[in-house]
């Protein structure tokens, strides 16, 4: 029978024609420390200039604001035929500062935020269009120190795995020799076990041999190494590639010998977005919506948090100073007091005898 485009067996071909035609929204966030390369990164995954550098040589005034900032790039991508329109959300300031402790609460609270503007428009009569900026994927960024994870990394991340499909990676990948890198990644896979952090693993289809292969095959490279460039390079051998130029070669962005880039690149764009967006919806969104319907009414409004660790530690300072001033000020009020009453003494004892002396006077 001639396939005509109509009945249950053309349902795929359908969905693909309406989704190409309705396009995608996929929203990416970053998180690192200043300088460990997520804008290269964001500007070698989609080949555009997507997001401008920041200008290293003013890092150090960020110290003076110290907060951490959400930055959202929007742009929207075509690759045959389908839209994307995507969004980038930087944090740039994360880990930046000498005391780094609850520089997570921003991003933390941003992602909550999101999942909570999408649940009061649902709650509305009125639902056609949706703002809904729910982060469908988290980069992670580890700096390349061969060492291990640090604290702040692991505080972090333990939050973000809980809200977010959570995607490490191990970034500049070059500055570590193939068997550094290999051990860093072992030893960050160990930590991420033992702390039970939980990262986005792609789901192993049974009745797909070949996309089963694929998914195992990105579950064991994690954390992804990656090498981000956007500069064309010519190798030894005569190939222009992207990538980084050294003394010793080339270090290949995407060469899967040197780095996990094109595993990354396919589990974002290519197999994996629509599991990123419809677990985002299905798992987070749901455990969001699910511990909120536990503590609130329908349609009453999150009870705003004010009270940011940060602010806290401050406003508590600022109270213990406060009643320190007041204590001084309170003795130096009494000793000033015992002063005024040292000298009325002598005076009351010369003014009494006077007063009783007038008194005679007068009668
Ligand atoms: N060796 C190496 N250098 C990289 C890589 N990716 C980026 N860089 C360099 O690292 C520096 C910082 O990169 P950015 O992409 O601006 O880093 P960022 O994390 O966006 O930094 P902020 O914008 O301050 O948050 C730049 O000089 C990049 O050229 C990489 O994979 N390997």
């Amino acid at each position: 029978m001639a396939n005509n485009g109509i009945g249950i067996a053309n349902l795929p071909n359908q969905r693909h024609k309406i989704v190409a035609k309705a396009g995608g929204h996929f929203t990416l966030m970053v998180v690192g420390e200043s300088g460990v390369g997520k804008t290269t990164l964001i500007n070698t995954l989609f080949s555009t200039e997507l997001a401008t550098g920041k200008d290293h040589n003013k890092r150090h005034t960020k110290q003076l604001d110290k907060t951490v900032e959400i930055d959202i790039i929007k742009a929207e991508l075509e690759e045959k035929q389908f839209k994307v329109k995507l969004t980038v959300i930087d944090t740039p300031g994360f880990g930046d500062y000498v005391n780094n402790r609850d520089s997570w609460t921003p991003i933390v609270d941003f992602i909550d935020d999101q999942h909570e503007i999408y649940m009061r428009q649902e709650q509305q009569p009125e639902r056609k269009e949706k703002t809904d900026l729910r982060v469908h994927a988290c980069l992670y960024f580890i700096r390349p120190t061969g060492h291990t994870l640090k604290p702040l990394d692991i505080e972090t991340m333990k939050r973000l795995g809980t809200r977010v499909n959570l995607i490490p990676v191990v970034a500049k990948a070059d500055t570590l020799t193939q068997n550094d890198l290999a051990v860093f990644k072992q030893r960050i896979r160990e930590v991420i076990n033992t702390q039970g952090i939980r990262v986005y693993s792609p789901p192993i289809e049974t009745d797909d041999e070949a996309s089963a292969e694929h998914a195992k095959t990105l579950m064991s490279a994690m954390p992804f190494s990656i090498i981000g460039s956007t500069q064309d390079v010519q190798t030894p051998d005569g190939r222009m590639v992207k990538g980084r130029e050294y003394l010793w070669g080339v270090a290949e962005v995407e060469n899967e010998d040197h780095c996990d880039f094109k595993k990354l690149r396919s589990l974002l764009i290519r197999t994996h977005m629509l599991d990123l967006i419809s677990t985002t919806e299905e798992i987070h969104y749901e455990n969001y919506r699910q511990a909120q319907m536990e503590t609130r009414k329908f349609g009453e409004p999150k009870v705003k948090k004010l009270d940011n660790p940060k602010f806290k530690e401050e406003e508590e300072m600022l109270r213990k100073r406060f009643t320190e001033q007041v204590k001084l000020e309170e003795a130096r009020f009494r000793q000033w007091e015992q002063h005024v009453s040292d000298v009325a003494i002598p005076l009351s004892s010369t003014i009494m005898p006077l007063a009783s002396a007038l008194r005679v006077l007068a009668n």
